[in-house]
């Protein structure tokens, strides 16, 4: 039976710095959630200071890497880059005629970002009257749609509209030339022109060295999005929003010592060597002293929240979670934000109630969810495996539940009655008793502890209680550093 799965084929060069060519391809493909084989035409010795040099794979082997991978998957889209020699890129297209494909995207590679030759001359006429006759979308940089164009000059915006008609008329379905390198502009603008209409496609220029790899992918997140079914603008609008937050996110990524570094197509390196992230992943004994921010109680006392996590840090919270109910999203994220940098300078993890997306967003440690909130095992699949969830339990079956979502950590409560959370259903002490000795996640204790009740929490002798979670009696207090530092002498006794 024939997969479903949408598929890509990369017919590109390898690069040994893994910021561009196959590598980039595949990371694009995966990051689109799409699946991607691979047609090596030339291997690359090349770093973030440019190539070292290039060793073509003969072309009988290209063509038979090729075949392996059409005649026996069910291939959506072909994408090209280096295509480093006239008689590779003919066996390319003699074997497309064979092998019915749903669209071809043509990424026309002539040289590396460092400026170094990748295609022989003799490509040109090969891209001109042999590829691009039958391509669905060509993506040519300023230098490459001048070249297709026997060295037209291209400096302006109308300058790239006249050149994408020219390329429309040597025969490809839609053409998308790139103005990255056009200079003095606060924006990132490209043309699209599908024969019909133009579109300027704009966003910001965002300033980084880290751009080796945009080019190609791009063309595979276009291809990526075209095997899953898009239209053509679409796929092109959906990819550069792609390279733009990717780039954006990448901006400080330090690695090579060359002019021009790869980016994260996954979103997930940037903290991992600075020495403000935290070290382990989670640790049990965080729960400690656990620091539950409240919205309205920090506008009772004129607290920002920042300020009210910064003193609550000060104060000994081993972690912190911010349930801000009422905050507008973006007030929240621009909290959330502050109070990470805070909790990271002393070490604290900071987790974010409810909203998955302010998490992500700002990338905090994790997220605090209940059971009417995003599932346990949802939230797990949009974090990752690295973060923290937490999740709110009552009962042991809700405890097990949690265990298998892969939550590390349960909230149990409310241990007693409780003004903060309305219509909370209280526990007691024997119901917590009663999920931390079936539950085998490591158990806080919450609703309305406070400095007269938390040491007999503490001692209900249960080994997976590992500490109490309290708002308002750190949050709706005068001095919230003083009474963190009493509620953890009292719990820290224990
Ligand atoms: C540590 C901890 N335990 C329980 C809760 C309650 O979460 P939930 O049931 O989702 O209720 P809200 O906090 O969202 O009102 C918690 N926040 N933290
Ligand atoms: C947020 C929350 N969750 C609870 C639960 O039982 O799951 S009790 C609660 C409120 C805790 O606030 P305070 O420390 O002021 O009582
Ligand atoms: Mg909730």
């Amino acid at each position: 039976m024939q997969s479903k799965i949408p598929h890509v084929v990369s017919v590109a060069g390898s690069d040994s710095g893994g910021g561009a060519g196959i590598q980039a391809d595949l990371k694009a493909c995966a990051a689109r959630r799409v699946y991607c084989s691979t047609v090596i035409t030339a291997v690359t010795a090349q770093n973030t200071c440019g190539v070292q040099a290039v060793n073509l794979v003969p072309p009988d082997f290209v063509a038979r890497q090729l075949h392996s991978v059409l005649s026996d998957m069910h291939v959506h889209v072909v994408k090209t880059g280096m295509l480093p020699s006239l008689p590779i890129l003919k066996l390319l297209t003699h074997t497309l005629a064979k092998f019915p494909i749903q669209a071809l995207v043509v990424d026309p590679v002539m040289l590396s970002t460092s400026g170094d030759v990748l295609a022989d001359p003799s490509v040109l006429p090969g891209f001109k009257h042999q590829l691009l006759p039958i391509t669905d979308i060509v993506t040519p940089n300023l230098k490459e749609a001048s070249a297709l164009l026997g060295g037209l000059p291209l400096h302006s915006v109308s300058d790239m509209r006249t050149a994408a008609k020219l390329i429309h008329d040597l025969g490809p379905r839609n053409v998308l030339v790139k103005g990255g390198h056009l200079l003095d502009s606060l924006y990132s603008i490209d043309v699209f022109f599908d024969g019909q209409q133009f579109y300027e496609l704009s966003s910001p220029r965002v300033n980084t060295r880290n751009t080796h790899g945009t080019g190609c992918t791009l063309a595979s997140c276009i291809a990526a999005e075209l095997a899953k079914g898009s239209s053509m603008l679409s796929a092109v609008k959906t990819a550069k929003h792609f390279i733009e937050t990717a780039l954006d996110y990448s901006r400080d990524l330090a690695i090579g010592n060359g002019a021009q570094g790869p980016f994260d197509h996954f979103l997930a390196l940037k903290n991992n060597n600075q020495s403000s992230c935290r070290q382990n992943r989670f640790n049990p004994n965080d729960l400690l002293l656990y620091a539950v921010t409240d919205t309205a109680m920090n506008r009772k006392w004129g607290r920002s929240i920042a300020e009210a996590v910064k003193a609550a840090v000060e104060g000994g919270a081993t972690i912190v979670q911010l349930r801000e109910k009422d905050a507008e999203t973006q007030d929240f994220l621009e909290a959330a934000k502050v109070c990470l940098e805070i909790c990271r300078s002393y070490g604290v993890p900071l987790l974010i109630n409810d909203r998955i997306d302010v998490a992500l967003a700002c990338d905090a440690d994790g997220v605090h969810v209940g059971q009417s909130d995003m599932p346990a095992r949802l939230a797990r699949t949009l974090l990752g495996p690295e973060k923290i969830i937490g999740v709110s339990c009552k009962t042991a079956e809700q405890a097990q539940q949690a265990w298998i979502d892969g939550a590390d950590y349960i909230g149990c409560g409310g241990v007693y009655p409780t003004n903060t959370k309305a219509n909370n259903r209280t526990i007691g002490l024997d119901g917590l008793k009663e999920v931390c000795q079936t539950s085998k996640l490591p158990v806080v204790a919450i609703g309305g502890i406070d400095l007269s009740n938390a040491r007999e929490v503490m001692e209900i002798g249960v080994p997976n209680l590992k500490g109490v979670a309290a708002v308002s009696a750190l949050f709706d207090r005068g001095c919230i550093l003083t009474e963190t530092r009493s509620l953890l002498a009292l719990v820290g006794q224990h």
